[in-house]
């Protein structure tokens, strides 16, 4: 059995950036989402949100129609179009909001030529599946619904030993990736075998959605933070997500807090990033 050490605070502080006089909106990081569809709009707009609102210097938006439209509306400092080009890209983030069942082939085509290069890639939700045809330094980002699909896919057994930490980190080693499951306590499991537990969430988190805002907080955080290990990097937004939700719920100081919406997490990232820097 896995001994999973616990992430911490300052762990989390040693991932922030703080820009420099140096810095210009790309140095700062910049990450591109191909998520959301015409039935999860809303997940388009709640991934791109949190990127903006944990510090990326520039976010990209894949997509079209109704997400496309909505993510401008929500984030007009979002430059939407139909591909990135040949122009950079820190960190991809896919699969939220999407269905693999109604993926289209130009939309599969388009998720394997990401997952073949050479940025870093969140893989959440939707584009699980693809996980394993992946080369690009991958985290994935499952739920326990999703995990036990994900294992299923790697002819893992689908509930595991029950023991989480040793669960993840089967399939960090199976797909040579970092894996962020998430849950109450989420354990992030680095294919090295390194596994760590980042327990900052009350639990007004479990709300729809919420692993939408994750997901784009840790590809800012990997866009601005290039050299970091990508489990460090997977824990470090984990542990922030957490403690904005605590923040935005007013569940901090062990005061027991209030429903939130998946759109206040977001909006209460940079707050908490400033309690965390100061
Ligand atoms: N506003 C938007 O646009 C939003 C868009 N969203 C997008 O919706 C898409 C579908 O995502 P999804 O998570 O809702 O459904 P799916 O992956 O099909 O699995 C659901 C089944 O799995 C099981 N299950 C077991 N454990 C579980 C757990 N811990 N957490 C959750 N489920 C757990 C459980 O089975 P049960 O326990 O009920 O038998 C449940 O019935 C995806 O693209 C996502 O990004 C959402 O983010 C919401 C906001
Ligand atoms: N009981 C809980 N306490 C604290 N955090 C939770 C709890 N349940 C889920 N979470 C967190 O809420 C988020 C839910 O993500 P996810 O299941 O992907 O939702 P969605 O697909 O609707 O965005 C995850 O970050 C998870 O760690």
């Amino acid at each position: 059995m896995i001994d999973a050490r616990e992430w911490s605070r300052s762990d989390t502080i040693a991932l922030l950036r703080v820009p420099t006089a140096e810095d210009d909106k790309y140095s700062r990081g910049v990450v591109a989402l191909r998520t959301g569809s015409s039935a999860y709009p809303g997940a388009a707009v709640l991934g791109v949100e949190a990127a903006w609102r944990t510090g990326a210097g520039f976010v990209r938006f894949v997509g079209e129609g109704r997400a496309a439209d909505a993510v401008i509306a929500r984030r007009p400092e979002t430059v939407a179009a139909l591909d990135v080009g040949s122009t950079r890209v820190d960190a991809w983030v896919i699969g939220s909001g999407t269905n693999p069942v109604h993926r289209p082939w130009e939309e599969e085509r388009a998720l394997r030529e990401i997952l073949a290069g050479t940025a870093p890639v969140i893989v959440d939700a939707g584009a699980l599946d693809l996980a394993r045809t992946a080369s690009a330094p991958l985290v994935v980002t499952p739920h326990a619904g999703e995990f036990a699909r994900l294992r299923a896919g790697l002819d893992l057994d689908p509930d595991g030993t029950g023991d989480r930490a040793d669960d993840a980190a089967e399939v960090a080693a199976a797909l040579g990736a970092t894996v962020l499951l998430k849950g109450a306590t989420s354990i992030v499991a680095a294919p090295d075998g390194d596994v760590v537990a980042v327990s900052a969430a009350p639990g007004w988190l479990a709300t729809a959605g919420a692993g939408d805002v994750l997901a784009g907080m840790l590809g800012a955080l990997a866009a601005g933070n290039r050299e970091a290990r990508p489990a460090d990097t997977a824990a470090a937004a984990a542990w922030l997500h957490g403690y904005a939700a605590a923040r935005a719920a007013g569940a901090t100081g062990g005061r027991t807090g209030h429903p939130i919406v998946a759109l206040d997490v977001a909006e209460s990232i940079p707050a908490a990033i400033e309690d965390l820097l100061s």
